[in-house]
């Protein structure tokens, strides 16, 4: 679908990207870095729209720097910022973005009908899209990605300003773009926790350089970690002590948790322990009853980016990049 070859782009303070070199397979695939990584750059320089400084990138075979037009033809792009025109209502905007990417009249208003509905904009989309919901907004711009029926369509931070249900909502709708229609999706994000529920495969880049890309499940078997809190008895004034020592014994690695992802404080009375397979949650369970301890709670910890690199030693880096803590997922 994608394939970069030491692709760089320097603005003259910043690098925003530095030597890329990555391949997407067909699927849905998650782009993930902080603020600033260089998401936004690299989509615009695989639409043809923004020169690269230095090395290649081809999208659907197409070479980025001579064959843009032809690329925006097969692609569908949604853009991270509100750019939507206020006074006209989502049923005239998709259409005409479809007549804009080459449909004609019967068919673009068959295909926004179509599309519209997918991403469940009903009776509202013959509404002024200025009286809009933020998710109302992104699901209009996601239509208008996909209503000329793309090969591929690039998301830029679809999530953003959505409350949890409407996230929710939105990477599900993201999800069966490629299993209800076979479109591929690249999808940015700076969480990784929400790219876990819905990509096939996870590229991480950070201050424009790739720091990994690997497929979601080796990726979560690799961060996993299970967030367990207990109670202090009598006979174990310390639980939490009392249980990373049975832990110990019983081959688990358990630490005490640092901050959060969800911006959680540092807790002493928060173990976090890696997760090695199914029967690592059968041995804490174990090792709390054996003790004779209240299990307070016991719950699958989302990862900031910062957390897994700082911890990653044999990442795609091969820059030897130490700054971790860069990649500090908002
Ligand atoms: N036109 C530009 N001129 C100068 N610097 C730019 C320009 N566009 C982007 N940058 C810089 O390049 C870096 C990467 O920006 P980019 O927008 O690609 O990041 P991002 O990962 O998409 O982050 P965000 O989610 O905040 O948009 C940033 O430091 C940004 O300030």
């Amino acid at each position: 679908m994608i394939a970069t070859e030491s692709l760089s782009k320097r603005f003259p303070r910043v690098t925003a990207l530095d030597r890329l070199s990555v391949d997407i397979t067909p699927g849905v695939t998650g782009l993930v870095g902080a603020n600033g990584a260089g998401k936004s750059t690299l989509i615009k320089i695989l639409l043809g729209l923004s020169p690269a400084s230095e090395g290649r990138a081809a999208v659907l075979g197409l070479d980025v720097a001579t064959e843009g037009s032809a690329i925006r033809e097969s692609v569908g792009y949604m853009p991270e910022h509100d750019c939507l025109p206020p006074d006209v209502s989502a049923t005239e905007f998709v259409v005409h973005m479809a007549r804009m990417s080459g449909l004609p009249p019967s068919a673009a208003r068959e295909r926004t009908a179509d599309t519209l509905r997918h991403v469940g904009l009903y009776e509202e989309r013959y509404r002024p899209i200025g009286g809009y919901s933020t998710g109302m907004k992104q699901r209009v711009k996601l239509a208008q990605a996909l209503v000329h029926d793309p090969k591929l369509v690039l998301l830029d931070e679809p999530t953003n300003g959505l409350d949890p249900v409407g996230r929710d909502d939105m990477l599900g709708l993201i999800r069966r773009i490629h299993t209800d229609f076979g479109i591929s999706v690249l999808v940015t994000s700076h969480l990784l926790g929400e790219l876990e529920r819905t990509c096939d495969h996870v590229v991480v880049i950070d201050g424009g350089k790739l720091l990994r890309s690997s497929s979601t499940s080796d990726f979560t078997q690799a961060t996993a970690s299970l967030a367990v809190e207990v109670t202090d008895t009598d006979e174990h004034p310390d639980g939490t002590a009392a249980l990373r020592a049975a832990l110990d014994r019983a081959g688990l690695t358990a630490s005490p948790a640092r901050r959060g992802a969800d911006g959680a404080p540092a807790s002493d009375h928060l173990l976090l322990v890696d997760v090695e397979g199914e029967e690592t949650y059968d041995a804490v369970r174990d090792a709390i009853a054996g003790l004779g301890l209240g299990l307070v709670r016991m719950e699958q910890r989302r990862h900031r980016i910062a957390e897994i690199f700082s911890s990653d030693s044999d990442g795609s880096d091969s820059e030897g990049n130490g700054n971790g803590g860069a990649v500090d997922a908002v």
